[in-house]
């Protein structure tokens, strides 16, 4: 059976308070992108993992849809499968792909194996294997809060408008990211924020992370700049980058960043 996880953008992201497990309550929009990864499962003698696309750093042990086969046989006995991820989603660019790949992860073996699990359990278990992975059980357009594992429904439909989303040569590290920033204890103010016109959004809803991730590489803030040159309503970098999204009223001409950067249009 296959599936295809899709990406993410973080529209506004305020990191609230620093937490005693090391982790941040925050307050985000996640909305769901049309970047895809293909993720296979086949009957197997013996658990194995293999991957095709953009190289995956790390071992494979460490893969999250390995850790998720492990995680969900604690309690259910599963057979060995044969793993195979096609990666296409850019990687450490803030499009939360692995915790895509570990929530479809899941929702494939409940499917393949008739395991019952109820949205709730899966969205518990995905909760287990990183703070964003939680929301690709559903990857509805949320706002969400606490670790960015807890959710409110919301009506955004972005669909009439053009997104892109432009890669620049640069690895930001979710750890890092979080190190350089400063918590700011006002919550709330983005689920208002929001349901304003998106001609609104570059006044008031702003990404802790570009302060101090812009700071340490200059390129991303161009990227932002030449969006916004290029007639975006709004710009911004996603979640801990190093990823920027534009959203426009017409597909604009973006050659000049293609030449130093991916660039997908209409995502
Ligand atoms: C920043 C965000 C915004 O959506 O996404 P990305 O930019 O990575 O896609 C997320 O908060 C990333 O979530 P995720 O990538 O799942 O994080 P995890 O694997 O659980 O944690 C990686 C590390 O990030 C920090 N972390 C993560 C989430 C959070 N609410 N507070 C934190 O401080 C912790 O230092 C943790 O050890
Ligand atoms: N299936 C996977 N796909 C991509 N990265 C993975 C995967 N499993 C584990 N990882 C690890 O997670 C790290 C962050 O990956 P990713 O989710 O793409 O970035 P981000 O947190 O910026 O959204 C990678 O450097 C990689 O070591």
């Amino acid at each position: 059976m296959i599936t295809f996880p899709n990406a993410k953008i973080n529209i506004g992201l305020n990191v609230i308070q620093r937490r005693a497990d090391g982790y941040h309550n925050l307050e985000t929009v996640f909305y769901p992108i049309n970047i895809k990864d293909a993720l296979e499962i086949l009957p197997a003698d013996k658990l194995s993992f293999q991957s095709s696309g953009i190289d995956i750093p790390g071992r494979m042990e460490d893969n999250l849809c390995i850790k998720g086969y492990h995680l969900i046989k604690r309690d259910y006995d599963l057979p060995p499968v044969k793993i195979h991820l096609h990666k296409n989603i850019p990687i450490g660019a803030g499009l939360g792909g692995g915790s895509a790949d570990a929530a479809f992860f899941i929702k494939l073996l409940n499917q393949t194996f008739a395991l019952d699990l109820t949205i709730e359990q899966m969205t518990d278990y995905a909760r287990q294997l990183g703070a964003d992975c939680a929301f690709f059980i559903e990857s509805k357009p949320v706002y969400a809060f606490g670790k960015g594992d807890e959710f409110l429904a919301l009506n955004l439909d972005l669909s009439r408008h053009k997104i892109v989303l432009v890669m620049p040569e640069a690895h930001v590290s979710t750890g890092e990211a979080y190190r350089g920033v400063k918590a700011a204890p006002v919550q709330g103010v983005l689920r208002e924020q929001i349901l304003e016109p998106i001609s609104e959004w570059r006044h008031n809803i702003k990404n802790d992370f570009e302060n101090s991730v812009f700071r340490n590489h200059p390129v991303i803030r161009g990227v932002k700049a030449a969006l916004y040159e290029a007639g975006a309503l709004y710009a911004s970098m996603s979640g801990s980058g190093a990823s920027v999204f534009g959203i426009f009223n017409e597909t604009p001409d973006l050659l000049v960043l293609e030449k130093t950067n991916r660039v997908f249009y209409n995502v």
